[in-house]
Parts: C-alpha cells; structure tokens; sequence
C-alpha cells in the first residue's frame, strides 16, 4: 500500500447522484498533488475522504498506511492537516489568532478550558511567523483580511506536524498581490524535503505554486487524467477536464491557460 494515500475504486453516492465515480489514485510520501476540475467534479468529496471526514461508498481508501472504515478516524486525523472553507466557516469569529492554530493540536475550533503548554504555543507563535503572520496572534480572527485568514488556516493544519497535509482551494477570494504571496509561501513549503505530502484543490492552473509535482483532473467524479505535472498538464488534458478548448502555457515553474 501507497504511504500516504491509495485509493481503488473509489466511488461516493448521496441519494440518486454520483459524487465520484471508481477513483484509483495514489499519493506517495514527497509527492505535492494538485487537483483541479470545474464546479460539481468532485474535488471537495475526494479531500473529504482523504481528510477521513467522510467514507466511500465503494471501493477501498487507504490513508497513512489504514484502510478507512477499519480504523479510529479520531486518531488518523491528527494525522492530517486540513484546511477548507468549511472548517475555516466552524472557527468562531472572537478567536484569538494565536488559540485558532493552538486548538489544532485538540482538534477543535474554539477554546475552551484545554491548558496548552508553552511548547504548543510556541510552535503556533513559530508557525504564524513562518506565514508571516506573527505580528497578528493576539488579533481576533474576525478582524483579519481574507489573505491574512488564508495563512493562519495553513499555520492550523500544520500545527499537528501532519503526515499530510490537504488544501482545498486556499486562493479563492484573494486578490492577485495575495494570491502570489500565498502561492510564494506553498512553493516554500512544497520545495521542503521536511514538509509533508500535499494536495492541493483549485480551479487556476495559475495557483499552481512552483514544487508541486503531480496533477489529478477530475469531471464528473471521474479522473479524466493524473500523473506528473509536466506531461500530464497538457492543453489537451485540460480541455477535456473543462470540457472547452482550452491552451495551457507554462514559464519557469508557474502555469497559465486560456480559452484556444
Ligand atoms: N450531500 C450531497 N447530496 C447530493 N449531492 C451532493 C452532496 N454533496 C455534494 N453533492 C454534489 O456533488 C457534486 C460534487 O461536489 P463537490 O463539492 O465535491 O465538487 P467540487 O469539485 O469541489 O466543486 P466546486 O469546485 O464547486 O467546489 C456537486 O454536483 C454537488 O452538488
């Protein structure tokens, strides 16, 4: 079995819909996976079950070496370290920034009575300032901008020191200065040998930041193709993913795409 995840068969279905449909993928240890697809393919279910928040209907999720459905999800999702916008709607608006990446480490939003010692703050004191967001910890989060919400979500999920770490679209809602410092940040991170396997949900080949390695596109709950970024990012690929004609373009280490 893959280290970090592997899926055969993978098919999820709420009522007469098919979520996603017979997925086979497999993420190794160092790899950074992007995955990419229109409104309605499937790519927040797929980070669901590989997050061990929802199960498969069908087929078989490994994830960090368990199979899901046979292990406490309770102790696999420290594991991983997650950030979406339904986790960032469940952070409650008069959280200190500092106690919004220290809660991670009892997987709960909101502080309560948990004591965290010295070196749990002091590793979210050292997280928000690897984001550049240090100057922020004693701010309640409401106050903060969109960007600046975007990076204390990152420093969350990776409070844990996850084996893997998922993000589902971490760009959306930033203006162009914000995107390029976040997508600066997640190249750094990508580029560590340290950090650990990522996957990556967006809609913008040009989000891509430099140290990804691998892409899956998915349609309609299918994978229409997955493999390195170099081959597999094709205009041709892509077209099919979004179903118009499509040309993709690549300088240095980022992407771009526009209709044909
Ligand atoms: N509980 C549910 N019951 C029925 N259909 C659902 C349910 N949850 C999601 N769907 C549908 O499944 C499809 C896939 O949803 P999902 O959120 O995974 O797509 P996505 O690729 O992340 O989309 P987006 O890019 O718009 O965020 C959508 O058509 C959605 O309406």
């Amino acid at each position: 079995m893959s280290d970090v995840l592997e899926f055969a068969g993978v098919g999820v279905r709420r009522g007469g819909n098919v979520l996603l449909d017979d997925i086979d993928w497999s993420v190794e240890e160092g790899e950074r996976w992007v995955v990419i697809g229109p409104n309605g393919a499937g790519k927040t279910t797929l980070l669901q079950i590989a997050a061990a928040r929802i199960h498969p209907t069908t087929g078989v999720a490994g994830i960090l070496g368990e199979v899901l459905g046979t292990v406490d999800v309770f102790e696999l999702r420290p594991r991983i370290g997650l950030s979406s916008a339904a986790l960032a709607e469940r952070i409650p608006p008069e959280e200190m920034v500092r106690d919004v990446v220290v809660t991670a480490s009892w997987g709960v939003t909101g502080r309560w009575r948990e004591e965290y010692d010295e070196l749990d703050t002091g590793r979210a004191e050292g997280l928000l300032a690897a984001l550049g967001v240090e100057h922020l910890a004693d701010r309640r989060y409401s106050t903060l901008s969109e960007g600046e919400r975007k990076r204390v979500q990152i420093a969350r999920a990776l409070m844990t020191d996850p084996e893997l770490m998922l993000l589902d679209e971490p760009a959306a809602g930033l203006d162009l200065r914000g995107r390029e410092d976040l997508v600066g940040r997640l190249s750094v991170l990508a580029e560590d040998i340290e950090s650990p396997a990522m996957v990556l949900v967006t809609h913008h080949v040009e989000e891509i930041p430099p140290g990804f390695t691998d892409i899956l596109m998915l349609r309609d709950g299918k994978v229409v193709a997955a493999g390195p970024l170099e081959t597999t990012l094709t205009g041709e690929n892509l077209s099919a993913a979004f179903d118009i004609p499509l040309v993709v373009d690549r300088r240095g280490a980022r992407w771009s795409a526009r209709a044909e």
